[in-house]
């Protein structure tokens, strides 16, 4: 059998290695990739697959991408989840000239991305490690390789808890030992993150400092865990990772991962994009860091009182202070991201434009510094004092570099005139030297009297003095040396020439090398200020953020919220954030809110489309923003501060673990019956709705009921089951109130108000109405609802009964249901069993195949009116 050739056997020993990734194996200009890699890389990036002898038995499948244009389509893998190790070529010193050595210089994964177009400047790309102690908690360690930001916690090991805390941190890898489960792991992959095995997890003697404060040795396991991936994976300098905070989850807000979706708050439900979020109404930030930021803030809003009165107070100042918070915005405009530029010296990755606008952002923190302290608020005071300008690197940069520097730090053109005298004089060699060289000819001529003496160049000689063979006689004797002789004269050189000579040849090399030599110097400075500028960042972001609240509180007209010891929710005039927003045609209309602790359930009722998802929406994101530390959409607003909330709205297939809308509806109530308190919130929409009526409606009271007896939370319940409003004469602390609509000419006007009490009419065939379905149906809907209003038996459950219980086919089903089941249908005359047309029989057929009991009221409309026109 053939054996493959030395680079192919390489190539399979370093693959051997990296299995999961694609091996982008260096071969001069291009990467390439061979076998099963070739294969799936060229359907992935659409590029042309080749093949080639290599020693085998068949051709080796390889395509490759061009070196200088590597990065694009390494995004394109990371981003659909893939891993890329790239393997450079180096010559290796021990071996013989010419033998190159090849190894993996680095494994770029999902979650340890840190640039390309496709990762966003305002997001964070968060990496986890989770270690199972097999004592029902786990270790969750997380670190965003950009900013080097760390941090740590001990998790409930329960999947839902785990997902949760993934979710919520967009994270996009996670890292696990070959112990954790593969159910989990296969999980994990299907909801879109990337798994990745790392078993070791003894603590790393370069990283001690960083893990120095951690006490408990279940964090230090776990971040210790990461380090090792990162440390395995980046094969770089890792000195940008900040000490690692501890935190809990039960600090923060619990919004689970349906709630936070289901409110919309960092990314729309249909979309999927920012756009139409509460992170898209409230991003007025203007640094990077400070939208990452933001995004946090919003994904954890906080619980203790203090910490939101902070913020509170803080934004309150910006919003006095108009004219200053002015100045801010811009002289935040002018801030570039710190975090990701500390993040990029640490890696020695940073070039000279990127050292630049590190500069001019430092440059702005005296002025930042000066507008925030002018505000004279406490709390603003002592940010403004963390701001360190770091004076020190912005003289450095001045000094040092040049205003607009190339990107390539190989090109020269870095350093400025006067920062470096060898650099001055190789400089000026190299700018004076043609001139110098006509002076000396100039003196040459004087000195000697030779009219035609003149100083050329040659590739092989270098700078030579040529004289004819008639004026040899004139030159000095010992002076000049003889370097080479032609037909008719002779080329010289001096000790003078020479010298500048190797000063102008190498003085473009020279350059090159030492400003390549000084920018490294320079980046080494600024390396040690690393933990200086990620302190900067982080108070720069804050401030951020702060003014971005003021800023969409003053414009929207937001009111500082007051948090009730009492537990009372008290909303005037509150307003849906972005709904508000989004409305251009139609005012808005504002809504109360009143809770207490002897009203804690709300049943909304009302139409479809009147707005009772919008007011429930609404309730929870005003908490939200207030424990935000933002103002609220509202012109008043008491509110308790809540431990958790819960939602219920809308359908949500959960496609991936192939549920059913209402066991996701089943498993989202569950969830919150489960976990909420008397502090949390519940937001649960049409609960029920996804069954057939009764049970519908009997889950939805058992839900009701239980809320009322055992949970005590602040619970807003919209239901279409009028049915359950009597509920509110038994259950004490349930309290109905409805959305307001009117009949006008026929048709519904919605008010969008809500009204204490109940709804009087549900108004659905109107919506339908609205939606244009066809007037002969709306009119048969109408006649069927009066029948019903009238108490009559629904026409449909004795027929579908009879069907269900499989007691006839169409031949044996006794006249009077049959006869009912076509008069419902329109058909007027008797018909005969043995005469039934075929129209007639392939009604029936239809009939019996119906899951009516299964429907929703307009499902059922709908299919009853396609049955009629069968028989037309
Ligand atoms: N307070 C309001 N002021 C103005 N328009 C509103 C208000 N509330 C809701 N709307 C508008 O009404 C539309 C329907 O609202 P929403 O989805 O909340 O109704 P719903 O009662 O939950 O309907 P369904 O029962 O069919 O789910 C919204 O998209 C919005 O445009």
């Amino acid at each position: 059998m053939a054996t493959y050739t030395p680079m192919i056997q390489q190539y399979l020993r370093i693959k051997a290695e990296y299995q999961d990734a694609f091996l982008f194996f260096r071969l001069g200009d291009f990467y390439e990739m061979f076998f099963d890699d070739a294969l799936k890389a060229s359907q992935e990036l659409e590029i042309t697959l080749t093949s080639r002898e290599g020693g085998g038995e068949d051709k080796i499948p390889m395509c490759g991408v061009p070196y200088h244009s590597a990065a694009n389509y390494i995004d394109t893998l990371v981003e659909r989840g893939y891993k890329v190790a790239i393997c450079e070529q180096t010559e290796d010193p021990k071996q013989a000239k010419g033998v190159v050595r090849r190894e993996v210089v680095q494994l770029i994964t999902p979650g340890t991305k840190m640039d390309g177009k496709t990762l966003d400047e305002k997001e964070n790309n968060f990496i986890a490690s989770v270690t199972d102690f097999g004592d029902g908690s786990f270790g969750f360690a997380y670190t965003d390789l950009s900013t080097g930001e760390n941090k740590a916690t001990i998790l409930n090991s329960s999947f839902s808890d785990l997902y949760n805390e993934l979710a919520i941190l967009g994270a996009k890898e996670a890292v696990v030992s070959s112990g954790f489960p593969a159910s989990w792991q296969k999980d994990l992959k299907e909801r879109g993150l990337a798994v990745s095995l790392e078993d070791s997890e003894e603590e790393l003697i370069s990283f001690t400092e960083l893990l120095a404060d951690l006490n408990e040795k279940k964090h230090r396991i776990s971040m210790s865990r990461l380090l090792h991936y990162l440390f395995r994976t980046q094969k770089r300098n890792l000195d940008h990772l900040q000490p690692v905070t501890i935190y809990e989850t039960k600090q923060f807000l619990k919004i689970d991962f349906y709630s936070k979706r289901n409110l919309e708050l960092t990314e729309t439900i249909r979309a999927k994009g920012k756009k139409g979020s509460l992170l898209w109404l409230m991003d007025e930030t203007k640094t990077a860091m400070g939208g990452r930021l933001l995004k946090q803030w919003i994904d954890r809003p906080l619980i203790d009182k203090n910490q939101i009165e902070r913020r509170q107070e803080l934004v309150e100042t910006m919003i006095q202070h108009f004219f200053e918070r002015q100045d801010l915005r811009e002289q935040l405009k002018n801030v570039y991201d710190l975090e990701r530029l500390a993040g990029r010296v640490a890696f020695g990755n940073v070039n000279a434009r990127d050292l630049i606008q590190l500069k001019s952002s430092l440059q702005q923190v005296p002025a930042i510094k000066q507008t925030v302290a002018s505000m004279g608020q406490e709390q603003a005071r002592k940010i403004s004092d963390i701001l360190d300008p770091c004076g020190e690197i912005t003289d450095l940069l001045e000094q040092a570099l040049q205003d607009n520097p190339p990107i390539s730090i190989k090109e020269g053109n870095l350093i400025r005139d006067g920062y470096n005298e060898e650099l001055d004089r190789y400089r000026d060699a190299s700018r004076n030297g043609k001139t110098w060289i006509a002076s000396l000819e100039r003196q040459e001529r004087e000195r000697t009297g030779i009219k035609s003496l003149k100083i050329g160049y040659n590739r092989i000689f270098g700078y030579y003095i040529e004289v004819s063979r008639a004026n040899l006689h004139l030159l000095e004797e010992g002076r000049y040396e003889r370097k080479q002789t032609l037909t008719n004269a002779e080329r010289f050189v001096t000790p003078e020439l020479k010298e500048k000579e190797t000063l102008i040849l190498q003085a473009e090399e020279k350059i090159a090398d030492l400003e390549y030599d000084l920018f490294i110097q320079v980046r080494e400075t600024v390396k040690e200020y690393i933990p200086r500028l990620q302190k900067l960042a982080k108070a720069v972001s804050e401030l951020d953020v702060l003014q971005c609240f003021a800023a969409v509180s003053e414009e929207r007209h937001y009111v500082k919220p007051v948090f009730s010891e009492e537990r009372k929710l008290i909303i005037k005039d509150g307003r849906h954030p972005v709904v508000e927003k989004v409305l251009r045609t139609q005012e808005y209309v504002p809504n109360d809110c009143y809770m207490n602790p002897e009203r804690e359930l709300l049943l909304i009722t009302g139409p479809n489309m009147s707005g009772k998802s919008t007011f429930m929406r609404q309730v929870a994101l005003t908490a939200i923003l207030a424990q935000m530390g933002c103002f609220v959409p509202a012109a008043e607003a008491v509110l308790p501060i809540f431990d958790k909330v819960f939602t219920r709205i809308g359908a949500a297939d959960d496609l991936i673990s192939g549920q059913s809308t209402f066991m996701v509806e089943m498993l989202e109530a569950r969830n919150a019956i489960a976990n909420a308190t008397a502090n949390s919130l519940i937001l649960f929409d049409e609960i029920g709705r996804g069954t057939s009526t009764y049970d519908g409606m009997a889950l939805a009271q058992a839900i009701i009921e239980y809320i009322h007896d055992n949970i005590r939370a602040k619970t807003l319940f919209s239901t279409h089951y009028h049915e359950l409003t009597p509920l509110s004469d038994q259950l004490t602390s349930l309290e109905n109130v409805h959305v307001s609509a009117v009949e006008q000419n026929g048709k519904v006007v919605f008010l969008h108000k809500i009204k204490e009490g109940s709804a009087d009419k549900s108004y659905g065939i109107h919506v339908a109405q609205l939606a244009e379905l066809p007037d002969e149906l709306i009119k048969r809907a109408n006649e069927i609802l009066s029948s019903l209003e009238k108490g009559a038996d629904t026409p449909i459950i004795p027929i579908k009964k009879e069907i269900d219980n499989k007691q006839a086919d169409a031949a044996n089903l006794n006249e009077s249901a049959l006869e009912a089941q076509l008069s419902f249908f329109g058909v007027q005359e008797k018909p005969q069993k043995t005469e039934l047309t075929s129209k007639e029989k392939k009604l029936i057929e239809q009939i019996k195949s119906l899951e009516i009991l299964e429907m929703t009221p307009l499902e059922a409309i709908n299919s009853l009116y396609k049955l009629q026109k069968l028989l037309k």
